[in-house]
């Protein structure tokens, strides 16, 4: 990974909450809480422990660490010290995917579990100068109980940083349509629509998100590359597919980064950001997918600047922040050249 990476300005589209949670937050949260906790506190044991054999398993694993998070004030520290790590990695602006209903399930309220989400977004805009947006997201497995109880919080407690409305979780046995009319309550409330679609299943998916939630942005969506008809149709009406790689790897949706289809989309002009999705559980952070992204590109240091501006150009922050950190990005490019 270069310096220049390491130096540039950068936005995050596809992060998850408790996918960010680092050995040391977990480590913290198990010795919080006694009891058993299949979720090693070290953090040797818990690299081991994020293997995942398939994507099935990795939820599995994923739940269980959506476990250790009991109260609301294991959700500002779990919070605040995501935006620390993204802060270190020069993220000026970051949309957060947060699973409300996997937490209130848990017994935090919807009220208690906003409010602290919020307060670590002002503490890090204030800390770390870190500008930060929710994405509220269904948990597939959950289906339609999990899709009422999430569109509810999003426009019960509509926490300010609210922006947009995601659907996450397995594909397989989880069909997309289904959820339209929780989509379309939350894109009639101002809502940016942006599911998961295309990553383990194929480009039909990646069509029902488009169709039937209206998104303006796909989580991977990456089985897109497998329908002519469809990158055409997503170059053409610009819809940005939010790539993460190396998480792509972990799960075994991709045999092999040389294999992943990033530069194919990208050579048929389809927009695409670049993501590190849940980092501590696939052993990389969005600094090191920048430089897979760089390696699978062939970029150069501008064309990895570009990247950058695409995040950012694709976020749904609005035109003067777009502004701001679009001169940043410039202001670092010329700094660096
Ligand atoms: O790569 C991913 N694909 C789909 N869901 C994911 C991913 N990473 C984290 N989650 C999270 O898995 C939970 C399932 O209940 C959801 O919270 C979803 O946000």
């Amino acid at each position: 990974m270069t310096s220049f990476i390491a130096g540039l300005p950068k936005a995050e589209l596809h992060v998850h909450h408790v996918g960010s949670a680092s050995p040391r937050i977990v480590a913290e949260l198990a010795a919080r809480h006694e009891g058993a906790s299949p979720v090693p506190a070290d953090p040797e044991a818990l690299a081991d422990y994020f293997a995942f054999r398939d994507f099935a398993h990795f939820i599995d694993v994923y739940l269980t660490v959506v476990d250790l998070i009991r109260d609301d004030e294991d959700v500002r520290m779990l919070t605040f010290e995501i935006a620390r790590e993204l802060a270190r990695q020069q993220v000026r602006y970051a949309e957060l995917t947060i699973t409300p209903f996997s937490s209130v399930k848990r017994g935090i309220p919807a009220k208690a579990f906003c409010e602290a989400i919020e307060d670590a977004r002002r503490g890090a805009a204030t800390e770390f100068g870190i500008d930060l947006r929710w994405c509220f997201d269904i948990p597939g497995e959950a289906g339609l109980e999990a899709a009422e109880q999430t569109l509810a919080v999003a426009l019960g407690e509509r926490p300010d940083g609210l922006i947009s409305f995601g659907l996450g979780g397995p594909e397989v046995g989880v069909p997309r349509p289904q959820f339209k009319p929780y989509f379309d309550q939350a894109r009639a409330a101002g809502l940016h629509s942006v599911p998961h679609a295309g990553e383990t299943t194929g480009p039909e998916t990646v069509w029902d998100a488009i169709r039937e939630l209206g998104a303006e942005r796909i989580g991977h969506g990456i089985s897109a590359a497998q329908d002519p008809e469809l990158v055409a149709y997503l170059a053409e009406h610009r819809i940005p597919l939010e790539i993460s790689p190396t998480s792509n790897l972990r799960t075994r949706a991709v045999p092999s980064l040389d294999e992943h289809p990033l530069a194919r989309l990208v050579a048929a002009g389809v927009p695409v950001s670049i993501n590190s999705d849940d980092p501590p559980m696939f052993g990389t952070t969005l600094e090191q997918e920048y430089a897979v992204a760089q390696r699978l590109l062939g970029l150069d240091d501008a064309g990895v600047a570009d990247l950058a501006r695409a995040a950012v150009s694709q976020s749904f922050l609005d035109s003067s922040g777009k502004a701001r950190l679009l001169a940043e990005i410039d202001a670092y490019t010329v700094r660096s050249a």
